[in-house]
């Protein structure tokens, strides 16, 4: 799998037999907040009760949950030649041990269905820690009422044989050291029992925000999102204390609200911003899609032409690296072979509808376009600062189809 940023290898793509017509409908490249997923991405239950569909167990067996609502299936579970968690309070116990032997604890939070992404991340931890535990959550906390909660691929069985198999790809044979699978009710305890609800003005009980970055890029069209990651971000780095915790960059407006937390309430575990490790997206090595789990709500047909953000963001590099800084120039290059590749992709049948191609500052993540109304930057400075270029996109085939929401990014001009 490929993990570098950048490009000139994919000047067209020959996949599927997708052809380079350009087509002449109307491109809507939006900078409104939209998140367009209410055709296909909708479910009507907002409270949630039980959150992983085969629940696990250490080895296959049972482990007793605090939650009634919470049924254990361990049989469809492979063995595992590693614990997995249930409780925090089980997971606490083994993670009080590590401590007293004064192991080193590397983390990697996911939402499961494991793909190669996931375990870039993973085996950077087995290789810079003594142990690396993995979470598998699907949080609906950070899903708005509207969204793909229900719906969201959970593949327990084929995650635990995929990181089982991991250990034969590392040059030591190191495993990983647990696997932490709590149930929502575990997550989310409620003292009067009520079910977990969706619904943000329902909710009682302590949330958690990073104000000033969380409404900005991905979470103008998702507002609630970035509270839920913020949330079960601290209650897993509480329950894992991590001396380091891995993260992609393919979400990269998560990556560094969390450093901000991280920083900002003084967490201990992980010890530092720079403890929190982003890591490379990887991508599809023939066409440089950032691999993501919602990938696999692609149908075949579209799946050609999933990689329009990659091939916009590689032209928005070239342009930004001919000339350094320049906002315009790069977000124009960007957004024109984006608009070209939508246009294709209509002639195939294919929708996609660009929600913003935009240029954000690393730190405070304000939109530069936007900004440099208001108060001229000169290119030199932004391009000493540096910039983040990142889009979204809706994809879907035909009028009635799945819609699958796209997102990538480059820094251009600035490391993490
Ligand atoms: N292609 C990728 N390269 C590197 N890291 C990735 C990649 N995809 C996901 N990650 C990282 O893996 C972690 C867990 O992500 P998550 O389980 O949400 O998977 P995902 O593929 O991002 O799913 P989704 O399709 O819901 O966005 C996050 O830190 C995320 O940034
Ligand atoms: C960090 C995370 C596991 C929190 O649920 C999720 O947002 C993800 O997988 O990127
Ligand atoms: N990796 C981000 C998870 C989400 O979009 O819900």
């Amino acid at each position: 799998m490929a993990t570098k940023q950048c490009c000139g290898c994919i000047g067209s793509i020959t996949r599927n037999g997708l052809s380079s017509r350009i087509a002449s409908r109307q491109i809507r490249i939006a900078s409104r907040p939209l998140l367009n997923t209410s055709r296909s991405l909708t479910t009507t239950q907002h409270t949630v009760t039980s959150n992983t569909p085969s629940m696990p167990s250490v080895n296959g067996q049972a482990i007793p949950s605090t939650s009634s609502s919470y049924k254990p299936t361990p049989a469809t579970l492979p063995q595992a030649p590693f614990p997995i968690f249930t409780t925090v309070a089980d997971f606490r116990k083994w993670r009080k041990e590590q401590m007293k032997q004064d192991k080193s604890v590397g983390f990697v939070p996911t939402m499961g269905a494991l793909h190669e992404g996931h375990l870039a991340l993973v085996k950077e931890s087995l290789r810079e820690n003594d142990e690396t535990v993995v979470s598998i959550f699907v949080n609906p906390a950070q899903f708005a009422p509207t969204e793909d909660l229900s719906s969201y691929p959970r593949t327990m069985e084929s995650d635990i044989a995929a990181l089982n198999r991991l250990a034969s790809t590392m040059s030591n044979h190191k495993q990983i050291s647990a696997i932490f699978a709590p149930t929502v009710p575990e997550m989310y305890p409620s003292p009067d029992g009520k079910p977990f609800t969706q619904v943000v003005s329902d909710q009682i009980g302590a949330f958690v925000e990073v104000a000033g970055l969380q409404h900005k890029m991905e979470g103008s069209s998702r507002p609630t999102f970035f509270r839920g990651v913020a949330t079960v971000v601290t209650k897993l780095f509480h329950i894992v204390q991590p001396d380091q915790a891995y993260f992609g960059q393919k979400d990269i407006q998560q990556a560094i609200l969390l450093r901000r937390l991280v920083s900002d309430l003084l967490f201990a575990h992980p010890p530092s911003p720079e403890a929190l490790r982003i890591m490379p997206t990887t991508r599809d090595p023939i066409d440089g899609l950032a691999l993501s789990s919602r990938n696999a709500y692609l149908t075949q047909r579209a799946r050609p032409h999933a990689n329009i953000l990659y091939r916009a963001l590689c032209a928005g590099q070239k342009a930004w690296d001919e000339n350094p800084g320049d906002i315009q120039a790069t977000l124009q290059a960007a957004r024109q072979k984006a608009k070209q590749i939508a246009e294709e992709a209509d002639k195939d049948g294919i929708d996609l509808d660009i929600l913003y191609i935009d240029l954000n500052d690393p730190v405070d993540l304000d939109n530069l376009e936007n900004r440099r109304g208001k108060s001229i930057i000169d290119p030199q400075t932004i391009s000493q600062r540096g910039a983040i270029l990142s889009g979204a996109a809706l994809i879907k085939e035909g009028r009635n189809g799945r819609v699958t929401r796209l997102i990538d990014n480059f820094l251009l001009g600035f490391k993490l």
